[in-house]
């Protein structure tokens, strides 16, 4: 089975988030199975690789011709498109985001031609689902992809016909993602909570009565993490190895990781996207009782300026209590994970979450909010702590639950838990099977 995976990120070429991680590490896993799995990304800036070919396709009625490049990593063989629009530094972010991706994903079209399913990963890549067998996978409803219906249909060539409400049409705009959903043939999302919460009104972003209409091809497959990548045990940016059995490295890296951010423990992280999603303003608005009560926090993270702002003025109010890494920064992301007394994950919603479970594999308890993904990775209480209420009182709560309940114990737990790849890769290999035996 030769299957197509198709997105903007992917670990290790290029990464924003958590989505780059999936991309990277799920067609590691899929081949054991005998799954042939690609992966085809935009030619970002700074990417070097091989060319090897060029892709000829048509956008706004005109042929166009984009080279292919080609790099192996890890044994997967990783695909780039030089379509216009590409070549930048950041990949999303731009006024033309619509326009490139839809030339972007216009050109995979073509070269999905070669294999016998696409996978294609979030709104950027939906639009493969109108032209090849796809399976199409919502790793966040939050950014949905809307497009003018004029230049949507001058630049694709598709028929007007598919701009209705059973279609593509979403309150007099294009949404890409209600079109992947409507004409993939399985759709997946990153963990079963989230595929139950987003058919809700609450957390459905608009979409949930689509959902609902196409439940039945909907499926929750929880993400895995890749072992070889997360490993306290041979982590190149830890002061020491650790392991389960023998914890000690771990103390190195609690002293090492007080010592770059100077932060007085015990340390509360942050690690990711400064986002609406993550729930940052519930942080912000406990912190004052978190520093009273004798808790650093450390917030590593980019993204929204307000947010950002907001943290650099609390590192300056409150040395030695609070620091912030505005920085993309595996390193020092490593040290967090492995070296706080504890995570935190506020999120408002979360359809999976990596953080929590790459916490846990380092032996370093989360406080999570009890929201998709994060209620489907923390045992509450036994590997971690969960709160209900979207409140800073729950934070601080769980927090102080945490601490209660003995956060080193908890978090040595953490380490047994298994969030390999296997089960999920399983999973999708099944739900492949489905598409391709598809009678739609
Ligand atoms: N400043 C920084 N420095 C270093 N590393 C940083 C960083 N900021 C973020 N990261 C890394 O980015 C990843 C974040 O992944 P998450 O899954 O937790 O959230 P994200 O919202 O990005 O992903 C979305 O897609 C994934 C994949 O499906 C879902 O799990 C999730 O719920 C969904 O919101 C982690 O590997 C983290 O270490």
């Amino acid at each position: 089975m030769r299957v197509l995976h198709v997105a903007p990120e992917a670990y290790p070429l290029v990464k924003v988030g958590g989505l780059a991680d999936v991309v990277g590490a799920l067609p590691k896993a899929l081949r054991p199975l005998g799954v042939e799995a690609e992966v085809l990304l935009p030619w970002h800036g700074g990417l070097e690789a091989r060319r090897v070919g060029e892709v000829l396709f048509t956008f706004a009625g005109r042929e166009e011709v984009a080279p292919l490049g080609e790099r192996v990593e890890g044994g997967v063989r990783f695909l780039l498109l030089g379509v216009e629009g590409f070549g930048r530094e950041r990949v999303y972010g731009y006024p033309d985001d619509q326009e490139r991706y839809l030339r972007f994903a216009l050109a995979a079209g073509r070269l999905a031609q070669g294999y016998d399913l696409v996978h294609a990963h979030d709104w950027t890549a939906a639009l493969l689902a109108l032209l090849a067998p796809t399976v199409y996978t919502i790793h966040n409803l939050a950014h949905q992809g809307l497009v003018d219906p004029g230049p949507f249909f001058h630049w694709t060539g598709l028929p007007w016909n598919l701009f209705h409400i059973e279609a593509l049409e979403y309150y007099g705009q294009v949404n890409l993602m209600k079109g992947g959903i409507v004409f993939a043939r399985r759709v997946t999302t990153v963990s079963p909570s989230y595929a139950e919460e987003i058919k809700t009104p609450e957390l459905g972003m608009g979409l949930d009565g689509v959902l609902r209409r196409h439940a039945g091809k909907l499926k929750g497959i929880l993400n895995g993490l890749d072992l070889e990548v997360y490993d306290p045990a041979q982590d190149p940016h830890l002061p020491a190895p650790y392991t389960r059995e023998d914890p000690s490295g771990k103390a190195l890296a609690k002293a090492a990781f007080r010592e770059k951010t100077g932060l007085k423990p015990p340390i509360l992280a942050y690690v990711g996207r400064l986002d609406f999603q993550k729930g940052l303003d519930l942080l912000q608005a406990a912190l004052p009782r978190l520093t009273e009560l004798g808790f650093s926090l450390y917030v590593q993270g980019v993204g929204e300026e307000g947010l950002a702002q907001a943290f650099r003025e609390k590192a300056v109010a409150h040395p030695g209590r609070v620091a912030f890494l505005e920085a993309y920064h595996e390193p020092m992301a490593r040290l967090a994970y492995a070296g706080a007394e504890a995570l935190l994950v506020p999120s408002r919603f979360e359809p999976c979450g990596l953080v929590q479970m790459i916490a846990q594999r380092y032996g370093t308890p989360p406080v999570a909010r009890a929201v998709g993904g994060l209620k489907d990775t923390v045992e509450d209480g036994r590997t971690g702590v969960l709160f209900q209420s979207y409140h800073p009182e729950g934070l601080l709560y769980g927090v102080l639950r945490l601490f209660h309940l003995g956060a080193e114990a908890l978090g040595l737990r953490g380490m047994e838990k298994d969030f390999s790849w296997r089960g999920p890769a399983l999973a999708y290999h099944g739900v492949y099977r489905e598409a391709l035996n598809w009678r739609g």
